[in-house]
């Protein structure tokens, strides 16, 4: 994720939309997940509280109650619905709309933007679906476009669709919108650490890079044997997630159970990653989740991961460390840890679980 190298791979696979138009009853079989293996209940539990809604407004008037509010929430499930984010229904309608229109494109016309290097080799930024490590690995049943949108100076405009014609502009104001409650929640979240408000906002400097994975699951006929998503936490500080407002999916674990995200309309979700637990040494924790199919309608989601520099070092922050709370966590370079994520990724396992002390 961290720079434009290709990344080796084993075979190249055909988009999920490609196959989904010859599939009846059965995927193919690198899609199923064995019967041996946990397949999904696609039913989902039920959350035993509701996952709360935090008012960004109020949040930004540092209202006492939002706080103590978005403070139980992570604590409880380590994300959060956000509304009052000043993104008016009409302007998500229209971001949502971009997106759907880019993956109804002809093949042809999205290939153009390809994740493929030579043919035969994969990078990260780019159209395409899941980046094969293993031949024993399962593949998910999701096509995506990965896009670095900040800093500005990063972005590969070759790889920013030109149909729509106005995905650019609104992809780019759509960024400018997410940066604004990335800092209103990372400085939230520094208060909550009594660290210096501007703390993590800083640790996001001029090389601090935000990629927009847009994802696209068809329909799937047997959803109870394949992943839209397998199981995993975000590689990034924070990650927020605008979900197609008619088609729910997204699972949670907490304690070993699978509960349903809920849908909100216009709500916007937002969760805490990989860096940000190791950054707080443990004291927020990077959500598992996963992400299931439906067996007659697709589903989109736009997804924005907030990451540090590539070549900047992530380990828990020395004033939340002393003798009572050692270090939990090991030092590595934000490149290596994504990298290590999209490894583990492939293999079915957790990139957190490789950097506990
Ligand atoms: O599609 C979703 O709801 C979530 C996708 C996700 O977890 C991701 O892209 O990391
Ligand atoms: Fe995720």
């Amino acid at each position: 994720m961290a720079d434009a190298e290709p990344w080796k791979t084993v075979k190249i696979h055909p988009t999920v939309q490609e196959l989904v138009t010859g599939v009846q009853d059965e995927p193919p079989s690198r899609y199923v997940i064995p019967e041996q293996n946990r397949r999904p209940v696609v039913a989902g539990s039920e959350m035993p509280h509701p996952i709360p809604i935090i008012d960004l407004s109020r949040l930004s008037n540092n209202n006492a109650d939002e706080v103590a509010r978005l403070q139980s929430a992570l604590e409880n499930w380590g994300l959060f619905l956000a509304v009052g984010h000043g993104m008016e229904p009409g302007f998500l309608g229209e971001v949502m709309k971009v997106t759907r229109e880019f993956f109804k494109l002809p093949l042809e016309e999205k290939q153009k933007y390809s994740n493929l290097v030579n043919g035969n080799e994969v990078r990260i930024e780019g159209y395409g679906n899941d980046m094969v490590v293993s031949e024993k690995q399962i593949l998910d049943w999701c096509d995506r476009l990965y896009i670095i949108v900040e800093p500005e100076s990063r972005r590969v405009y070759s790889l920013w669709p030109t149909e729509p014609p106005s995905f650019r502009d609104i992809l780019s104001e759509y960024t400018v919108s997410c940066r604004k409650i990335a800092n209103l929640v990372l400085e939230n979240l520094s208060k909550l650490l009594d660290l210096q408000e501007d703390y993590f906002v800083n640790m996001l400097d001029e090389n601090a890079m935000t990629y927009a994975r847009l994802n696209y699951y068809p329909h799937c006929p047997k959803p109870e044997h394949v992943f839209g998503m397998k199981p995993h936490t975000d590689a990034s500080v924070i990650t927020i997630v605008f979900i197609d407002d008619n088609v729910s999916g997204l699972q949670l674990q907490k304690n070993g159970v699978w509960y349903n995200v809920p849908i909100v309309p216009n709500a916007l979700l937002v969760n805490v990653g990989d860096v940000m637990e190791m950054l707080s040494n443990g004291f927020f924790k990077s959500p598992v989740h996963r992400v299931v199919t439906n067996a007659v309608k697709e589903r989109l989601s736009l997804v924005m991961f907030y990451t540090m520099g590539p070549e900047r070092e992530i380990e828990p922050v020395p004033e939340l460390l002393d003798e009572k709370r050692p270090r939990r966590y090991k030092k590595i370079k934000t490149k290596d840890y994504i990298a290590q994520l999209f490894e583990t990724f492939a293999r079915g396992t957790l990139a957190i679980d490789t950097v506990r002390i």
